[in-house]
């Protein structure tokens, strides 16, 4: 980053979300579509909690293909881009979110030229919090860092991140040559600066990875009734 400016130029970060996992530990039901209780695909709770993103939103599927799927009660949010994963394992398994990360790097670099930085987050956390990037922001600016990555209740969530779009050839290289696949490895390797936020109940970055976590989940986000 080029001097710690107090916000990013305008159409300059874009957001992917990152919704092509394959939810075993959910037996296989798609995040995406999850409804905690308040009546929204987890999907667009996660747009509306970033919203308005003033850059490109993107959303990345494991194929492009499920695109209908994956939008169906989306609609009314700012979708910009459906992008599949930018590669697989051998036999057309899913190589993991950096696959995703890398599609919407290389998209955003081949379509939108005003686009230098891009922020991830898994379509898995409902209550991300709506100053991610402002934080992110600054905290990369102040750490003079390429980007920067969240933190919370003393854990990294390297997928919570804003990368310059500049790494996409290292990502593709790493990924293809090295076989590379957990992202706090990729993180790391990018020299991302750590920003922590407040602790709170829930954890801001609660992630709905199990059944008992979407429970936690669904008694936070559900609306309440007052007799
Ligand atoms: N595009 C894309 N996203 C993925 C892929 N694998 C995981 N993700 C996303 O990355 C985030 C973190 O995924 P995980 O929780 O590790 O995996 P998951 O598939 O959601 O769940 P499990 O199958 O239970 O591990 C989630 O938002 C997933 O939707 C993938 O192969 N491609």
């Amino acid at each position: 980053m080029t001097g710690p400016l107090a916000a990013p130029p305008a159409g300059a970060v874009a957001l992917c979300v990152l919704a092509g996992g394959a939810g075993r530990r959910l037996d296989g039901r798609d995040k995406a579509r999850l409804d905690l209780g308040d009546g929204r695909p987890m999907l667009a709770r996660v747009l509306d909690r970033l919203a308005p993103w003033p850059g490109p939103v993107l959303v990345s599927a494991h194929a492009a293909t499920d695109r209908a799927r994956l939008i169906e009660g989306v609609t009314a949010r700012r979708i910009d881009t459906v992008v599949g994963d930018a590669l697989t394992e051998p036999g057309g398994g899913r190589a993991g979110p950096l696959a995703g990360l890398l599609a919407a790097l290389e998209a955003v670099v081949a379509r939108d030229a005003a686009v230098s930085w891009l922020v991830s987050v898994p379509v898995d956390l409902p209550f991300v919090p709506e100053d991610l990037l402002d934080r992110l922001w600054r905290g990369c600016a102040a750490g003079g860092a390429a980007g920067a990555c969240a933190v919370s209740a003393g854990r990294r969530h390297p997928l919570v991140a804003l990368w310059p779009v500049s790494v996409a050839p290292a990502l593709r290289r790493a990924l293809e040559r090295e076989g590379l696949r957990r992202a706090g490895q990729w993180a790391e390797r990018c020299g991302l600066a750590s920003v922590s936020w407040p602790a709170r109940d829930p954890d801001p970055f609660l992630n709905v990875n199990d059944a008992a976590a979407l429970a936690a989940a669904r008694a936070h986000a559900a609306p309440r009734v007052f007799p």
